[in-house]
């Protein structure tokens, strides 16, 4: 087993390269294989855990991949099985995506019930609701869930709620359908217009993504491509939150701006400077003048639930009371137990996390509760005096790579004991 170690006090300096978005290239790799002519290159593909795991579904339904360092190449041509039932298919969230590729191209699909954070209730019923609106017939038992259709039509569905999942899960269904799919009130975020871009590479003829508006043209089959992923909007934001908490001055490489703009925005707020560069962004602090500020977390191109966790360890040292809404997940505030450990003053009451700015915190031994929780505890253990123990620490590696050499790249004292 692994823990992190971490001795804080340490400001940033330097530069940290982003990789390419967890959220996209779990999406976009289940698309590869509702391509039935030609092979799927895709770079920039990061070295997480979660894509590993969905490596290894992939090629247990049949699909053969070739990795070159983060470029993969996949080759679906081969009749692919339609179910998908191991293990790592519970392990992570991504692997619902399987349903909707599966469904488009087979018009058949059964796959075991997904995992992921546990960061409140997870349903699928709008994923559902929009799979039977195409005309199939969904069925959730014994902890799958299997889609069937003779054919898939268009249809016009309004989502109940914006849904990440939902919207890209029925836009892959939808991509193979006949005649016209409209989608509204769909997700904007980066990735679902990320995966959108990579459909239409393939072929497809998908409109709108990034509004509230999705117009999908079903078209009959998918061919080969060669597409980037884009970068991890989370993980610049998590680096920005590190710089800012630890001081010094960071440039954040290999990003879109204006994807980071709610996260900057709220920094500069702080006190924090933001100098925005073509394609990265540099990150100037002295943590004893942070401001206090409020945060909701909102869909895109609101503030993103998945750095709430991370930019709470920065209210807790920023002079005065921040006060976080939660407005996505009714259990993210797991970490803030945690956080208390090491001397910060938060008060959680349902979906609002009050806290007090302390001027510092104090190392202590933590759990990552989660993926995002465990940057939060990494960010608390670089600002914290003395020494820092993260356990559980298999949920970081689902969504960072190299978190320990990027961070010690930058002057951390950080690194990996086995225990
Ligand atoms: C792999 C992936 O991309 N994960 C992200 C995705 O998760 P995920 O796709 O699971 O999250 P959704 O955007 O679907 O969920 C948003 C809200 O809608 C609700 N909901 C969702 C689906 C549904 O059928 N019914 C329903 O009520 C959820 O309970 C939640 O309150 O978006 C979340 C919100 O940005 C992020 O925190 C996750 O990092
Ligand atoms: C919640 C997250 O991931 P998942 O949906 O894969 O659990 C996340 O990336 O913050």
């Amino acid at each position: 087993m692994e823990k992190l170690v971490i001795h804080g006090g340490a400001k940033l300096y330097g530069e940290v390269e982003i990789s390419g978005a967890k959220n996209a290239a779990v999406a976009i790799l289940p698309a590869a294989l509702m391509v039935s002519k030609g092979k799927s290159v895709i770079e920039n593909i990061p070295a997480i855990d979660d894509v590993h795991c969905l490596e290894r579904i992939i090629e247990s339904i049949g699909g053969k991949i070739e990795k070159n360092g983060s470029t993969y190449s996949i080759d679906a041509t081969d009749e692919l099985k339609v179910v998908a039932d191991t293990e790592d298919v519970r392990k992570m969230r991504a692997s619902y995506y399987l349903v909707g590729a599966l469904l488009g191209r087979y018009k058949s699909a059964k796959v075991e019930l997904p995992g992921g954070c546990a960061i409140g209730v997870r349903p699928m019923d709008q994923h559902i609701k929009g799979f039977e609106a195409l005309g199939a017939k969904v069925t959730m038992e014994h902890g799958s869930i299997t889609a069937k259709a003779d054919k898939l039509i268009g249809a016009n569905i309004f989502f109940d709620v914006v849904s990440v999942g939902s919207t890209i899960n029925v836009m892959l269904a939808a991509t193979l359908a006949e005649g016209q799919t409209v989608l509204e009130n769909v997700a904007r975020e980066p990735h679902v217009v990320d995966v959108a871009n990579f459909l239409n590479t393939m072929g497809a003829d998908i409109k709108g993504a990034g509004t509230d508006v999705i117009r999908i043209n079903g078209v009959k089959e998918l061919h080969g491509c060669n597409y980037s992923v884009i970068p991890d909007q989370i993980e610049a934001g998590t680096y920005m939150i590190a710089t800012a908490a630890c001081g010094g001055r960071v440039t954040i490489k290999n990003i879109i701006p204006k994807h980071m703009e709610s996260i900057s925005a709220k920094l500069e707020e702080m006190g924090v400077q933001v100098e925005e560069l073509d394609d990265s962004l540099i990150i100037t602090s002295e943590p004893s003048q942070l401001k206090a500020v409020n945060i909701k977390t909102l869909p895109y191109p609101g503030f993103p639930t998945d750095v709430q966790q991370p930019m709470s360890v920065l209210m807790s040292i920023a002079k005065g009371r921040s006060i976080i809404n939660e407005s996505i997940w009714e259990s993210r505030f797991k970490h803030m137990d945690e956080l208390k450990k090491m001397g910060a003053s938060v008060l959680v009451e349902g979906r609002t996390a009050i806290l007090e700015g302390v001027p510092k915190l104090s190392g202590a031994t933590v759990r990552a509760t989660d993926l995002r929780a465990g940057a939060a505890m990494v960010i608390a253990g670089l600002i914290a005096e003395g020494k820092t123990e993260i356990y559980d620490i298999e949920h970081i590696y689902r969504g960072y790579p190299d978190i320990e050499d990027k961070f010690k790249n930058l002057g951390a004292d950080i690194r990996i004991e086995q225990y």
